[in-house]
């Protein structure tokens, strides 16, 4: 039988296995939106290519500098938020933010956006958008820049998810990060049947999210925005995998 794990701590700044969860669903809408807004254009690939091997794509420099401009207002004081490019930011022009302190130090500047990055253009972005170019590269990119924020975000919140995690049973977790064990910890931290449910539940709001609205009932239904079965699976490919490969990073250095 699975295992059930206790989600009744409430120690860590309210935060409890039922609140971090509650979060990841909010969040499956905020990727599910931007994946639909993406989608209403076709790939563009003048913004991915590279003059030559040094400088830019077009991508990378609208998100490097949404990014900066975005940093100068504090969006990377947050704890949640991690960006693309982190050694190219501005200082903050505005008073910084107090954030409630929860993560571990140790583990709060993990950073997988590389991986992120390289997922999205190369694997996820030509599963869900047409081919094609329609020459809106600017409002493209700017799509592009929300689903990349949406998921990176999602995913490095892995290191609220294992804090949580570790603090509901510190014997267990503590035995494998002392022992360094990799798989242990995988094993420990994976609900089959609630990533079975996410699977389900996303591809369910592609479904709503995604469907023609009309006022007259009769007209028939178009197709979804974003195929139900792609979010479904990009979900069990990529999103919950790197979710966990964070969760695991954060959890070998939570006794650091
Ligand atoms: O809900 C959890 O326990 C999580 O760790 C999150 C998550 C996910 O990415 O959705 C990852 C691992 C679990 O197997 C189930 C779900």
């Amino acid at each position: 039988m699975e295992k059930v794990a206790d989600t009744s701590d409430s120690d860590n700044n309210g935060l409890t296995l039922e609140s971090v969860r509650q979060s990841l669903i909010r969040q499956e809408d905020t990727i599910i939106f931007s994946l639909i807004e993406r989608a209403k254009y076709p790939f563009n690939s003048p913004l991915y290519d590279h003059d030559s091997l040094v400088s830019p794509s077009m991508v990378e420099s609208i998100v490097k500098d949404s990014e900066a401009l975005q940093a100068k207002f504090g969006r990377y004081e947050s704890p949640e938020e991690n960006p693309f490019f982190p050694d190219s930011l501005p200082p903050l022009v505005v008073p910084p933010h107090n954030y409630p302190q929860i993560l571990h130090p140790a583990g709060a500047s993990i950073n997988i956006n590389k991986t992120i990055w390289d997922i999205y253009f190369k694997q996820l972005l030509p599963l869900f958008v047409p081919k094609g170019d329609d020459g809106n590269y600017v409002p493209t990119a700017a799509c592009d820049l929300q689903c990349l924020q949406a998921l990176s975000r999602r995913i490095h919140y892995g290191k609220f998810v294992a804090e949580v995690k570790f603090i509901d049973a510190p014997e267990d977790y503590g035995q494998a990060i002392r022992a360094q064990d990799k798989d242990t910890l995988m094993k420990l931290l994976t609900f089959v049947s609630v990533e079975e449910m996410v699977k389900k539940r996303v591809a369910k709001k592609a479904m709503i999210f995604g469907q023609e609205v009309s006022l007259n009932d009769d007209d028939k239904k178009g197709k979804c925005k974003v195929d139900p079965s792609v979010v479904s699976c990009l979900y069990d490919k990529w999103v919950m995998p790197l979710t966990k490969l964070v969760e695991v990073e954060y959890l070998l250095c939570r006794l650091d």
